[in-house]
């Protein structure tokens, strides 16, 4: 017997159930964390992992520790590519969870950046062919956590970018190298002093997304085309190759990892940044923008 989760939801309540398939005729493997659904197709030995921390997916503490165990252990299991996308059509992620940010705790934002830098580089550097189906908006962190993957495509009528300047924050230096890498420094510059969000014609334009898709359907097929096309490429060779196309940006990730950590405490957790928070979250709620 092979013992599968399965999350359905009945009268707006979220209801797990624990399922017992025998292996013959499994052809999904589930083990879905609290945040994150993941299906493993055992035909393709793809994963799908969906994004399911309502309202907006916000990427806190648990959901950036959930994923990167995820990642890890599907590293182990060798599956043949990884698709990232939502559970709710209409918003990949609303990034960081703002509340992470609400706080002067130095310690606490410390631990917060540190996980956020490390689920990044996780997705960044693993081995495993990774697509993100981009079925809603996905600012800031949504955004950059794209473009850690091999290949992205998007659903219409969504929005894309770094919007962190029009908060008054400063995104990473680390966000823009990898958006200048997909979209050329002068476009990056331009994108990141206004704080731009893109809407995926204009991400798709620019370079920062590959396809457009109509829905998450067509989306997820595409995607595993994209994964189905490495399937006659010598698997050493491809990820040997990702890594030295990789290297030099990892490179100077980590070379300047203390002074980012330090930058993002002193920079968030200032009492001017907290009062720029607080407003934004106030805005947020009332829906004044
Ligand atoms: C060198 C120094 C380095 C310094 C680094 C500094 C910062 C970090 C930099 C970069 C990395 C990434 C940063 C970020 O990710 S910051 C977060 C940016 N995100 C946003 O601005 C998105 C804001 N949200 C939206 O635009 C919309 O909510 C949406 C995602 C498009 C969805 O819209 P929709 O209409 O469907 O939903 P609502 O707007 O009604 O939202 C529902 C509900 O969720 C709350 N909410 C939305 N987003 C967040 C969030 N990111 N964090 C927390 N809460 C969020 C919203 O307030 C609503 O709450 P309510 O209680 O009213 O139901």
């Amino acid at each position: 017997m092979f013992k599968g989760i399965c999350r359905e939801t009945h009268n707006g309540n979220m209801v797990t159930k624990i399922l017992k398939i025998p292996k013959f005729f499994t052809c999904i493997r589930n083990f879905s964390s609290e945040n994150v659904l993941v299906e493993v197709n055992n035909k393709t030995n793809t994963a799908i992992l969906r994004l399911s921390r309502p309202p907006v997916n916000g990427l806190n503490l648990e959901v950036l520790n959930e994923f990167e165990s995820l990642l890890s252990q599907l590293e182990q299991q060798k599956v043949n590519g990884v698709i990232i996308t939502s559970n709710k059509e209409g918003i990949l992620t609303g990034g960081i969870d703002i509340a992470e940010l609400q706080t002067i705790d130095q310690r606490r934002l410390k631990k917060y950046w540190t996980t956020f830098r490390d689920t990044f580089l996780k997705l960044y550097n693993t081995p495993l062919l990774t697509v993100a189906v981009i079925n809603g908006h996905s600012p800031a962190g949504g955004c950059l956590f794209s473009t850690a993957c091999d290949y992205r495509v998007m659903t219409r009528n969504y929005n894309i970018g770094g919007n962190e300047t029009q908060l008054g924050l400063v995104a990473p230096i680390w966000f823009m190298d990898r958006v200048a890498d997909l979209i050329g420094h002068r476009q990056a510059e331009l994108a990141f002093t206004q704080g731009k969000l893109f809407s995926t014609d204009e991400a798709h334009k620019l370079g920062l997304i590959d396809e457009i898709v109509e829905n998450t359907a067509e989306g997820l097929s595409k995607a595993q085309i994209i994964i189905n096309s490495f399937a006659n490429v010598p698997k050493k060779a491809r990820e040997i190759s990702k890594r030295f196309t990789r290297q030099q940006f990892l490179d100077k990730m980590i070379r300047d990892t203390d002074d980012d950590i330090r930058h993002f405490v002193n920079h968030i957790g200032s009492n001017e940044t907290q009062k720029i928070i607080e407003q934004y979250m106030q805005k947020l709620k009332s829906k004044r923008f």
